[in-house]
């Protein structure tokens, strides 16, 4: 209160584009000029028409990001609309990502200090999302952005969600989110749910990616790495290569990766561990990491041209190893859903992948006395249920455009698309009461609308948004307060840039912002690379305000919501299933598993039982197949005689 806090503007013309400093699974950044305020800053442009998922992870990732206040979060200044894009205006670092850095620099990671530093930071940022009941679900390098000075930020909210009271945490926390590699053995199971303590397995994920350059695993598709993680003994500093690191440093690490959550650390005791009394100021990390870097466009540039030129080196783009290093370079880990991609990965995982398998996973293969071999196997079962994923990754009807107008307001001649290097379109600002939707978006909705009367039943969702700048209300206030059934959940699937599926909005952005949303409580919700979500049914699902303060009724987009659901409910079956799968095959031969580990899918051999079955099943097909023989000929010789018979009747009647 009393600080006069500068207003940037909404409108898409009051900013000048500069080069491209980043790029993300569903975004491009630019360094931009604020013309009025004569101050560079970055702008993240979201196309919202190629963007077809994740819609709900924009909102919450926009609403979290203006609302968050720590000097350690990256906080927008404003967004807005522009044509079929969204702007995002935030703090320009002109460091970049500690990916980025290690990419043009630091290959093989950074040195201790360096790295004490950094994580410092971000464990600063960390305490401050857990204090306030968030998590933030995506901690990695690629979203700890560094500025000129040193100062350090954690980017990148899309995924982060608010944490609730005790009866629905377990559910809530049943969701599929994140980015593969950092992502927590309990967030992938979905058995118990997860709180914040996955936040502290990403945590020390990043701390190994920053000591080695890369998080461990990072070559491989994702299915694979998830049954690394899951069934390998937690990675660790145990490398040769780590001799140089101290033994605060491991013992750091591996308190942050345990596979069991409750032994981890909560973020504030791990700020008491030893290894950060080897953090050093900032000005530290401006001297050692930055001084001599050049600009980020030329560098963003450069990491470009690379990946360009892997691509051009290797023809064969099914090649997941390339693949996988290409998004790594963009800092992408996309869990990318296309059924395409999945079925090449599982195809592709074959004996060659054992021989890094091996390098990744030595340690805790060392640790558990395993040998490493493999089974040639390829289970035609495993590729079947990949292929009964199919039908369930169905595209939604909704156009993500359409949808985020229920969130974002919408100027009158916002009808026009805006390129980046174009200059801008009229911009929607967040604010209510100055914009109005055009006339035929106000008719589609109209149209929702109605339909939602007879269609909608299930329960509703609340937005997310627990982060207040002034008065940051906690999740056991939320609980005092008698609202715990106001915070049921519901979750989405979604996927990456490539897939169908995509999010909707759940409410209105101006209702999420008002103070009696907000006291409503906070939701879990989704991000836009691969995520599993899950819907919370409960029958005392809470009132959503129906009330709009924009152009579009909020409850308009609910049959939609609706639909989206039944998918996602779908969606997350066959994912269980294919889990449940892989465990009860991988359980029930556990010894050659264990000996091989070998956590792939398509090498998993057929159970005895399976075996049997299968060669039943064949056997039924053979005799089927004869008897349908049989039939035919019988048939045959029935025309014959028949028409035998009919010759002979002929030759009667003419003797007669
Ligand atoms: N404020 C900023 N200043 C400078 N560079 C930035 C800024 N914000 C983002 N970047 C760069 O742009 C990249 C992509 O941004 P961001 O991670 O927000 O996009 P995204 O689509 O959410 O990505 P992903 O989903 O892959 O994490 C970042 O990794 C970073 O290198």
């Amino acid at each position: 209160m009393g600080t006069t806090k500068k207003k940037y503007p909404v409108n898409a013309k009051d900013y000048k584009l500069y080069e491209e400093v980043g790029e993300g699974v569903s975004a491009s950044v630019y360094r931009a000029l604020c013309v009025p305020l004569n101050e560079i800053v970055a702008i993240k442009i979201l196309d919202l028409e190629k963007c077809n998922s994740d819609l709900d992870g924009i909102r919450r990732e926009v609403q979290t990001m203006s609302l968050i206040n720590h000097p350690n979060l990256l906080q927008s200044y404003c967004s807005f609309t522009s044509g079929h894009k969204l702007w995002v205006v935030m703090p320009y670092m002109s460091g970049g990502s500690c990916l980025h850095i290690m990419k043009s620099c630091f290959p093989d990671g950074f040195e201790e200090p360096v790295i004490a530093t950094f994580l410092h930071e971000v464990l600063k940022a960390l305490v401050y999302l857990h204090e306030h009941g968030h998590i933030h679900r995506d901690v990695k390098a690629g979203n700890i952005l560094v500025d000129f000075d040193g100062s350090v930020k954690l980017a990148d909210f899309g995924v982060s969600a608010c944490m609730f009271d005790a009866g629905d945490r377990q559910r809530s926390r049943n969701t599929f989110v994140g980015t593969p590699c950092w992502m927590a053995p309990e967030v992938m199971q979905q058995l118990h749910g997860y709180d914040f303590k996955a936040d502290i397995w990403s945590f020390g994920i990043t701390a190994l990616e920053l000591a080695h350059g890369h998080a461990p695993f990072s070559k491989y598709p994702p299915m694979k790495v998830l049954l690394m993680t899951l069934q390998n003994a937690p990675p660790g500093l145990d490398y040769e290569r780590d001799k140089k690191f101290s033994k605060s440093f491991k013992d750091m690490v591996a308190a942050c990766l345990v596979k069991d959550p409750k032994k981890r650390p909560s973020s504030e005791k791990l700020m008491k561990h030893p290894f950060f009394k080897h953090a050093k100021t900032v000005d530290y990390l401006q001297r050692t990491v930055l001084d001599g870097l050049s600009p980020l466009g030329d560098r963003f540039r450069m990491l470009k041209a690379k990946e360009a030129d892997l691509l051009l080196q290797n023809k064969e783009l099914e090649d997941k190893e390339h693949l996988s290093q290409q998004e790594y370079i963009r800092g992408i880990s996309a869990w990318n859903f296309n059924l395409e991609d999945i079925k090449n990965q599982a195809a592709l995982i074959n004996e060659d992948d054992d021989f890094s398998t091996v390098e990744e996973s030595k340690t805790s293969d060392q640790q558990n006395g395993i040998n490493n071999h493999h089974s040639d196997a390829k289970s035609q079962d495993n590729a079947d249920e990949i292929v009964n994923l199919e039908n369930s990754f169905a595209s939604f009807p909704i156009q993500p455009l359409q949808a985020l107008k229920g969130c974002f307001d919408i100027c009158e001649d916002d009808g026009a698309d805006v390129s980046p290097t174009e200059q801008p379109l009229v911009p929607l600002s967040l604010k209510a009461g100055d914009q109005e939707t055009d006339k035929d978006e106000i008719k589609k909705l109209e149209r929702l609308k109605s339909l939602q009367k007879t269609t909608i039943t299930g329960p509703r969702k609340y937005m997310s948004g627990s982060l207040l700048p002034d008065n940051v209300i906690s999740p056991k206030k939320l609980v005092s307060n008698g609202e715990r059934d106001h915070h049921r959940l519901k979750f989405q699937v979604d996927r990456s840039n490539s897939g169908p599926l995509q999010h909707i909005p759940r409410n209105n952005m101006a209702n999420s912002l008002s103070v009696e949303n907000v006291s409503e409580g906070a939701v879990v919700q989704k991000k836009g690379r691969f995520r599993i979500t899950e819907a919370d049914l409960s029958p005392k699902a809470p009132v959503l305000n129906p009330t709009p303060t924009l152009g579009v009724p909020a409850a308009s987009l609910l049959p939609c919501l609706q639909s989206i659901l039944q998918h996602n409910l779908v969606q997350r079956e066959e994912i269980l299933r294919l889990i449940k799968f892989a465990e009860q095959t991988s359980g029930s031969s556990s010894v050659d598993h264990a000996e091989t580990g070998n956590s792939d899918f398509s090498q998993i051999p057929p159970t005895p039982r399976e075996k049997e079955l299968q060669s039943q099943v064949i056997q039924l097909q053979q005799s089927v197949g004869s008897l349908v023989e049989e039939l035919q000929k019988q048939k045959l010789k029935n025309v014959e005689l028949e028409k035998k018979l009919s010759d002979l009747a002929k030759t009667n009647s003419i003797k007669e």
